[in-house]
């Protein structure tokens, strides 16, 4: 049996997907078990469903033809992986051991087990995917986490959090999903005033004009809907979100992309990411933004 077909008993699913398309994209993670997320994953036990940054060390990789290079290139995908939830977590600020994060969109489960280990406070997720949160809870009571890591079946869009209840909260790669309008409403609902909201996203870039075909090509491959740079930033000014940092992670990812490709996981969006982060149509950006 693999981890993600156990169902544990903790799970609360608060029903239902909201529209038609939430439950497609429900059924999508439902389903999904890309040996390139599962088997990342088995390296440490930290699942992620999220892109990687940094340098590729090459020493590590080892020589390319050696028999153990793809065990070796599989570690280093998923070390760029996990380094981009630190850069992630690194952009929240303070945070106190009694405070409540939040992950919208928390998929597996890595980036909380993550914010956990690193601020030792309880952190609560929120996927529309029954199986992703089973397995996030799954994984936090294997680690004996789970009186303070949560994963629960929900729309990021209402959450079951208190008014003013989180210390911090994010998306990392789940908020092309959403309306940004009807989301950056809701975090800014669950946040406390002062407290850091941080993204890390691809958006499409306006200086091209308008998405795309590789973006177009990105959206389909995930059933998603990709926004520019311009709606993240008017959407948080809408919602008393004030971005403190803006960073460009575009030429942070690229090494990750061009080492995936020539992994034996590669999934066919290779291209699609290389060429439009290449061609300046589509960036990888983080924003941190202060709830006023
Ligand atoms: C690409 S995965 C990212 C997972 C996780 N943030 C990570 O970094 O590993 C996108 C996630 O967004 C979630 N998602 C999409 N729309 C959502 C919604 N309306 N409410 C809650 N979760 C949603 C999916 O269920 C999935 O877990
Ligand atoms: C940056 C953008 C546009 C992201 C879209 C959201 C998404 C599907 C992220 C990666 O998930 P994954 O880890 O399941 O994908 P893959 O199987 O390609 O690794
Ligand atoms: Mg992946």
């Amino acid at each position: 049996m693999s981890l993600s077909d156990v169902t544990t008993r903790d799970t609360v699913t608060i029903p239902g997907p909201a529209t038609p398309y939430q439950g497609d994209i429900a059924r999508y993670w439902d389903h999904e078990a890309r040996p390139v997320n599962l088997r990342l994953g088995d390296v440490d036990g930290l699942y992620h469903h999220h892109y990687g940054i940094g340098d590729v060390d090459h020493a590590a990789l080892g020589e390319p033809g050696a028999p153990d290079r793809e065990e070796r290139l599989i570690a280093e995908l998923h070390r760029l992986e996990s380094a981009q939830t630190q850069v992630l977590l690194d952009h929240l600020g303070p945070v106190q051991r009694d405070d409540t994060l939040v992950d919208a969109g928390c998929g597996r489960g890595g980036s909380m087990v993550m914010a956990h280990q690193r601020f030792g406070c309880s952190v609560e997720g929120v996927t529309l995917s029954v199986k992703q949160a089973d397995f996030a809870n799954r994984r936090a009571k294997e680690l004996g986490m789970e009186d303070s890591v949560r994963a629960r079946v929900c729309n990021m869009l209402g959450m079951p959090f208190a008014t003013g209840e989180a210390a911090a909260s994010w998306n990392n790669e789940s908020s092309m999903y959403v309306d940004l309008q009807d989301l950056f409403a809701e975090h800014s609902r669950i946040l406390s005033v002062g407290g850091r909201y941080v993204t890390i996203t691809g958006c499409w870039n306006p200086i091209y004009g308008q998405p795309s075909k590789w973006v177009s090509q990105i959206n389909a491959h995930f059933e998603c809907n990709i926004h520019s740079r311009r709606e993240y930033l008017r959407a948080m000014a809408d919602n008393r979100l004030v971005p403190q940092a803006v960073v460009d992670l575009t030429a942070e990812t690229l090494p990750y992309w061009e080492l995936r490709a020539t992994s034996s996981l590669t999934t066919g969006i290779e291209e699609a990411f290389i060429n439009s982060y290449k061609d300046g149509s589509f960036q990888y950006l983080l924003i941190a933004a202060d709830r006023v």
